[in-house]
């Protein structure tokens, strides 16, 4: 049985906070892959400046193609919108994975919202959620607390953000260290965010 951890965000772009985390979770837990799950629309965002589903999933591309165990899904393309995590879930389940166990990443600020999540009782019920930490107001809440599904694994804080991106690289700062340089590359040339 391999083990899966669906990453997922807007991606709007990748950038080396994400990746540092992922390769952090698949090398120092028991996780064999991690998916990067390109969401098209977020519940709980809406967003002004969001790219294209297939440019921020050629991002994601550009940036694992050199990490056989890191891989891009395009799985919530084609689900109705806002992207329920739980709909996606059910989804997966439902298609041919056998072999496959699907566990859930989340830095510790996305799990103090956690309960605010579609159906997360069922979320929780049928998959383990790997925590890494994160800086962030406020607490988890109580019900959450020494839960088996959840544990924590010990990846550094990076705190580097899509939005710091776009916003500086729109005043035409240089952001070029904090993608990986196909990511910049591809941004660039497409005159993305400008
Ligand atoms: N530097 C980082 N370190 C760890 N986790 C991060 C970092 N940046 C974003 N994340 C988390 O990774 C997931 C995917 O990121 P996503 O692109 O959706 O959000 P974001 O970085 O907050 O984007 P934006 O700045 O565009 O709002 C989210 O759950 C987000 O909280
Ligand atoms: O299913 C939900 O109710 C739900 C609510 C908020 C967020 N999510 C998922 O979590 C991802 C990261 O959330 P965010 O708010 O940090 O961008 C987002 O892309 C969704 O896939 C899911």
């Amino acid at each position: 049985m391999k083990k899966v951890g669906l990453y997922f965000g807007t991606f709007n772009p990748i950038h080396i906070g994400h990746l540092v985390i992922a390769n952090h979770m698949v090398e120092f837990s028991d996780l064999d892959e991690i998916w990067f799950v390109i969401t098209p629309m977020s519940p709980f965002k809406v967003k002004k400046t969001l790219l294209d589903n297939h440019h921020r999933y050629q991002m994601v591309y550009e940036a694992t193609k050199d990490y056989p165990k890191l891989k891009p899904s395009k799985i919530e393309f084609d689900l109705p919108q806002p992207n329920y995590t739980i709909n996606t879930l059910v989804h997966l389940e439902e298609q041919n994975n056998d072999g496959y166990e699907f566990a859930l990443i989340m830095g510790e600020d996305n799990l103090k919202g956690f309960h605010k999540w579609k159906n997360y009782e069922v979320i929780l019920e049928n998959h383990s959620i790997y925590v890494y930490p994160r800086i962030s107001e406020g607490k988890v809440e109580h019900q959450f607390e020494g839960n088996p599904k959840i544990q924590y694994v010990d990846a550094p804080i990076m705190e580097i953000s899509s939005t710091f991106i776009r916003n500086n690289h729109k005043k035409g700062k240089n952001i070029k260290p904090m993608l990986p340089y196909e990511v910049w590359r591809y941004l660039d040339e497409m005159n993305f965010y400008r």
